[in-house]
């Protein structure tokens, strides 16, 4: 589904190169949810933007469905992003003046796909989220965890291959956290979507197959879920704190 192999990416700020990502490589498989954590400005949001053909990267391979990202020209990367790619982010980015399921259907009108279907479509994704009742509102009279809950919809209403997450629990309360993960295990459920997720929060990440862990970015720790939810966000806690640890002790 997703195959990373030594990736490489620098930013260059002036004369001066900045290694972000040094030989990170990982495969992502279908049906499989994953997420990246690490401290700031270990190249979690890098790594992202990567994959979801938003930055241009040095060396290695990103291959999607079968497709390297790197063989693309810019029209390539935009279909990939456009039908192949869903995004949540933390902010939501739902747009104002579109009702919920409007708001849905919007990566579908983009893509200039404008059959019956649709509103089928829409529709059964309201009703896997549990927002059928809020389908006619506004984003400005829903919850923050009714935005995301919508935001996930709209992901998929284009069955992407991949759906990327950038921080989506961040701006919500542990409530509508906890909703929103629910709705990722509903997706993986229901549609068997893949997911992959940049998190800096452990309660989030304990829901995951696999939990990557970036340090500098290079891949410190990959940590798989083999119990419960509990134990493996305190193990997430523990291999966090280690980390700070380690950072101390070079200092
Ligand atoms: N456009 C850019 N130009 C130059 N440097 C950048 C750019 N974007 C990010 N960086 C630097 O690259 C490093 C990795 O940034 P990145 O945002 O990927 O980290 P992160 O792990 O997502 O951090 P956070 O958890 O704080 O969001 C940081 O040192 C950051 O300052």
């Amino acid at each position: 589904m997703l195959r990373v192999e030594h990736l490489y990416k620098n930013y260059q700020i002036g004369s001066q190169t900045y290694p972000v990502l040094r030989d990170v490589s990982f495969e992502v498989e279908k049906g499989e949810f994953v997420a990246v954590m690490g401290p700031s400005g270990s190249g979690k949001s890098t790594l992202l933007n990567c994959i979801a053909c938003y930055i241009p990267f040095q060396k290695g391979e990103i291959v999607l469905g079968g497709q390297n990202l790197a063989s693309l020209d810019a029209e390539g990367l935009a279909v990939v992003r456009n039908r192949k790619l869903g995004f949540v982010f933390q902010d939501f980015c739902l747009l104002d003046g579109l009702s919920v399921k409007d708001n849905i259907l919007l990566p579908r009108i983009i893509s200039g796909q404008t059959e019956e279907a649709m509103e089928e479509d829409a529709a059964r994704l309201c009703r896997i989220f549990g927002i059928e009742h809020i389908r006619d509102k506004y984003p400005a009279e829903i919850s923050g965890g009714e935005k995301q809950r919508t935001a996930v919809a709209r992901a998929l209403i284009n069955s992407p291959l991949l759906m990327l997450a950038d921080e989506p629990t961040g701006n919500l309360d542990s409530k509508s956290s906890r909703t929103v993960i629910q709705s990722f295990e509903r997706a993986r459920e229901e549609l068997d979507t893949t997911i992959f997720m940049v998190t800096h929060d452990s309660f989030a990440a304990s829901f995951c197959d696999r939990v990557i862990i970036l340090k500098d970015g290079e891949i410190f720790k990959t940590a798989y879920c083999s119990g419960s939810h509990r134990d493996f966000q305190k193990e997430l806690l523990e291999i966090i704190e280690e980390m700070g640890e380690e950072g101390e002790e070079k200092e």
